[in-house]
Formats: structure tokens, sequence, C-alpha cells
């Protein structure tokens, strides 16, 4: 049994004057890639030097305005990334950069040694303030954790004076989480005072779930009261920088975003150290999915899993929200009923919003579009079938025909198990509807519309089981007169046309016509469909027929 009693309940604040449950979330909010940081340095293989320049690429052409590019202090590696930057002039005027270091005085000297040359950089220094990091780490009093702090801010107030560009000062009370919120109101506090306005940009208080450690709510809270603490709040920049520990790391950024947070800091499909970072992707598809600009350009989620895993060589699930294979995919039954359905009344009423059940957003808005929506397996039903054999291919099947060919479609599954992809549907539609030439096989049809006597004149050439026929009939249109014609050859045919349907297959001058006939064989009962398509719409329709007796011959065995 789990010995849950070793592990304690973290405290939750005490704060009934929240105000965030009553609000919307309203706009994107700043945000910061962390990927080329926290994400590259969680990786088992952190990416090279080529690999960062490449994933830097993409986070400007997703529109990112500031990117955490490292550690530069920390390794070789990092430091050379930013100097090819620069060297290479890469980035943007509209572009900040964000540098982490300690508050050591070494790793700050080094830090702005790397960043000549830079516009517009935010120098990131941090130090850890939770109780446990205080007591086990640190070993410090709060007030000793206190000057960590202000000697960093004065370490990076000493370097104004060397430096070219332009400085803004984010600190972040590490391990946030599991910190006092009267104490990390303090402290940054008392490293506000000694930034002291040294440079015209506001100060960014990053307070960060560096361990997620208790439920949203609780990080809710503990955003809020900063928020509503700082002394000069105008003059400052709320940062979150949310992780996943608990696996609600979307959740808790969202209800930051509510508590009163300005900018979030997180990685693309959540890398990052442990569980990862907060998404940023899933934060900003879920704004979108509400209709908020997310301010960022992430139309094409596959071409950012690509990049994603190809530097990062990482893999992202099938199920990751928005990006995985399987997210826009329906493999029951009445998913695909509904979302047929869906699509249906969309099309139908030309709706402003989008609106299909399953789909939160339309997959093609992210560039999902070629991907097959619905995927068939035992579990579906006639809708998914018809709604693959209609988007894929454009067959629209009447009603009453789905079900027909959905019990062919999953007979295949059960035998062969598993999926049953587009490709081998269409090949079972032409097997059961196109290519079974016997006992009946249509060889040549002329038909003479009488519009006097409104009479249909057919001249019909077909095999009946090998054999060649040749027969003309009268009728009052094509079909009836083919019916005829047949009969009067082949006297133990007792069919009845019950329905008849028919639709364009693609368009211009190239399109087809695909027709349905729905016919009963009078001497057994049983009915069924066939399907013709044609250049010609009659010559489809007479198709139809032949499938649709041939059907019905090989129901009753007895015309073979
Ligand atoms: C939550 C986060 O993700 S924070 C970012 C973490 N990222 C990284 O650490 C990646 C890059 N880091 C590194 O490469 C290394 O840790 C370096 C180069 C920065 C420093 O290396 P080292 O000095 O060799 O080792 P290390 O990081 O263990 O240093 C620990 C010392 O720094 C002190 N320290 C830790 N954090 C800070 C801080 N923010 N400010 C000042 N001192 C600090 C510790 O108290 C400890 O001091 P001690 O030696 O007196 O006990
Ligand atoms: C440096 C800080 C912001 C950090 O990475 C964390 O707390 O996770």
């Amino acid at each position: 049994m789990l010995n849950y009693k070793r592990y304690k309940r973290n405290p939750v604040l005490n704060f009934p004057e929240r105000t965030w449950p009553d609000k919307q979330i309203e706009k994107a909010p700043i945000w910061c890639s962390v990927d080329l940081r926290d994400g590259n340095q969680a990786l088992i293989e952190p990416m090279n030097v080529d690999e960062k320049m490449e994933m830097f690429d993409l986070l400007l052409r997703l529109g990112f305005k500031e990117i955490e590019i490292g550690f530069p202090a920390a390794s070789q590696i990092e430091y050379d990334f930013l100097r090819k930057l620069v060297a290479e002039n890469k980035i943007p005027d509209d572009v900040k950069v964000q540098v982490l270091t300690q508050c050591r005085q070494e790793l700050v000297d080094r830090t702005f040694e790397a960043i000549q040359g830079i516009k517009n950089v935010v120098v990131h220094i941090y130090n850890s303030t939770s109780t446990l990091q205080r007591d086990v780490v640190f070993n410090k009093s709060q007030d000793e954790i206190i000057d960590i702090a202000i000697a960093g801010t004065r370490m990076v107030k000493e370097h104004l004076a060397d430096f070219d560009g332009n400085v803004q000062l984010e600190y972040s009370p590490e391990s946030f989480t599991g910190t006092e919120v009267d104490f990390a109101l303090r402290i940054c506090t008392a490293v506000q005072k000694e930034w002291d306005h040294a440079t015209d940009a506001p100060i960014i208080f990053n307070l960060p779930a560096t361990v997620e450690m208790n439920t949203p709510n609780v990080y809710a809270d503990q955003i809020e009261w900063m928020s509503t603490h700082f002394e000069d709040r105008d003059n400052i920049i709320l940062s979150v920088h949310p992780h996943n520990d608990r696996g609600t790391g979307v959740a808790i950024t969202e209800l930051a975003l509510l508590a009163g947070a300005d900018r979030v800091e997180g990685t693309l499909l959540g890398n990052g150290e442990r569980t990862g970072n907060v998404d940023i992707l899933t934060v900003a598809y879920n704004m979108f999915s509400q209709g908020i600009n997310p301010e960022l350009e992430i139309e094409d989620v596959k071409e950012i899993v690509e990049i994603y895993e190809r530097c990062c060589k990482m893999h992202v699930d099938m199920r990751h929200p928005y990006a995985g294979k399987l997210v826009f995919t329906a493999f029951s039954g009445s998913h695909q009923d509904a979302i047929n359905k869906g699509v249906h009344a969309m099309q139908e009423r030309g709706n402003e919003y989008w609106e299909v059940p399953y789909l939160p957003i339309d997959p093609a808005d992210i560039g999902r579009k070629y991907e097959p929506v619905v995927r068939i397996n035992s579990q579906s039903g006639k809708g998914g079938v018809a709604f693959v054999m209609d988007t894929v291919y454009g067959y629209k099947l009447p009603k009453k025909m789905q079900r027909e060919f959905a019990d062919v479609i999953q007979y295949i599954s059960e035998q062969e198990g598993g999926e049953v992809e587009p490709q081998k549907m269409m090949e079972a539609f032409k097997k059961e509807y196109f290519e079974n030439k016997m006992p009946f096989e249509l060889v040549f049809v002329d038909i003479d519309d009488n519009m006097a006597n409104d009479e249909t004149h057919v001249s019909l050439d077909f095999k009946y089981n090998g054999k060649a026929i040749h027969s003309e009939a009268d009728g009052n249109g094509p079909i009836d007169a083919v019916k005829l014609a047949v009969k009067q050859c082949v006297p133990q045919v007792d069919f009845s046309v019950l329905d008849y349907s028919e639709h364009s297959l693609g368009k211009g001058s190239g399109a087809k016509a695909a027709a349905y006939i729905e016919m009963r064989d009078n001497r057994s009962g049983n009915i069924t469909f066939g399907v013709g398509v044609s250049s010609n719409i009659t010559r489809a329709s007479i198709r139809g027929m032949f499938s649709a007796m041939n059907r019905l011959a090989k129901k009753a065995k007895d015309y073979v």
C-alpha cells in the first residue's frame, strides 16, 4: 500500500479577497520563450549551435519578442551561440534577448562579456527563496537570502556603465511556490529598491512555479496576492514561469493570467526540467479556441513539431494537445457520426463560428487539414465511414446505404484487425459496387428520349452469365426502360427500384456523376444499393442498376 503519510500537505494561502475566479482571459500576455535555456538545460543531449540557431529562427518566425537564449556564463556553447547571434546580426531590433545568471560576480561579469553588442537585453538574475532551499541548500536566514538578491542586482547595475544597449532587469525568487508570499514580496521589494529605476524599462518580477506543489487555485492566489501587494505595481511586469510537476502547468498559467500576470515564460510543446515547462503552444491555442488573438504565428503546428523533434531529439506524444498526431482523430462511431453531421451543418448553414462536436477547433486552422480527421476501426459506425468516403473521395453515400457499406468495413476490420485506412476502404467500395460483373454485365446502352410522348427507348447490350444479349424496350424513363429490357430476356428477374440519387464527383469539365440506386428483389425481399459512375449522368444510373442487380443476385444465389 502507498505510504502517503510520508508526504505533508503544502500550506495553502488564506486569501479570501481573491478576485481571479470571476475574471476571463481577455488578451495574450507578453510571451517569453525559454526553449533555449530551461528547455535546453533539460535535454538528454542539449542542442548544438546549429540546432540552437534553427530553434532561434523558428521562435522569431513564431513571433516571440522575448527569447531567453541561455545561461551564457555557464558553458562555452551558450556563450558562443550568443556571440554568433551578435556577429551574424541575427537579432531583430524589436526582439529582446534574455540571459540568465546566478547572483555571482564572476558569472555576472562573464554574462556582460557575452551580451556586448546587443541592442535590447533582459538580464535575468535569480536565487532560491523557498523554506526548504533556504534550509537545506543555502543554510541561510531570510535576510541572508535577501542579501544574495541585492548583491546580484548591484552587480548588474555596476555593469550598466560599460554596456551600450538597453538593459531590463528580471529577478526571479526561484522556488517561489515553496516560499511564503510575504517573504517573496520582501525580497522583490528589496531588489526593486536596490535597482532604483537604473534603466527606463520596468523591472520584471518572475514568480516561478519552479516546482508545482499544489492545486492550481493556490498558485492563482499566490500570484494575485503578490500582484495586489507590490508597492509600485505600475512599474512592474509580473511574469510567471510555470512547470508541470502535477500535470497542471497549463491550468496554473491560465489561472495566473486571471490573477494578474502580464507575462508568461514557457517552451514550445512543454519541454523543460522534469515534467517540463508550461507548453506555450497549448496556452496560446486555448486562447485561439476562445476567439482571442494569441499574438503568435502558430498556424503551422506540424512545422513546429518537426523542428522541435529534430532539434531537441524529443518526441511529441500522439495525444499532446493540438500537436499530437491523434488529436483531431475520432475512432468511435458516435463521435464520427457527430463530426460528420456537425461539418455538414456548418456547410449548410454557413456558420460564422466553428461549431463541430468533438473538434474544439478547425484542424485546418493550424495546418492539419490534410490529415484524416476520422479513422476507422471495429469501433466505428456508419457516420465515420460515410465521412471518410465523402471527405477523402467525394462519395456522398445516401443515408440508407451507409449502414450497408459500414457493415462491409466493419467485417474487414474484424477479420484483419486494426484500422481500415481510406485507401483500403476505397478498394472495398470498388470491389463491392463496381467490379462484380456476374451475372449481369453492361456492355452498351443507347437511350432515346421521346419528348412528344414522354417515353424513353433503350437499346441495350449486356451479358447474362457470360452470354451476350441484345434487348430493346420503352419505359417512362431510362431506369424503367432498362429494367424492362433486362426482364424480357431474363424472365426470372423481379427487381424494383426503390430510390435513386446522384451527385457530381469533382468540379469543372472533368467532373463525373455518381448515381446510387436502391433496389429490391421482389422474390426474396432483399434490398441493396448499387453505385454507378460516369461522365454521363444517365449512364451512371444504369451502371448503378447493374451494380445493384449483381448485389441482389449474389444474395439470392440462384441467378448464376
Ligand atoms: C530552476 C532553474 O532552472 S535555475 C537555472 C539552473 N540552470 C543551471 O544551473 C544550468 C547552468 N549551470 C551551471 O552550469 C552551473 O551550475 C554554474 C556554471 C552556473 C555554476 O557552477 P558551479 O559553481 O560549479 O556549481 P553550482 O551551480 O553547484 O554552484 C553552487 C553554488 O552556487 C550558489 N548558488 C546557487 N544559486 C545561486 C544564485 N542564484 N546566486 C548566487 N549563488 C548561488 C550555491 O549556494 C552554491 O554555493 P556553495 O558553493 O558556496 O555551496
Ligand atoms: C530561473 C527560474 C526562473 C527557473 O528556471 C525556475 O524557477 O524554474
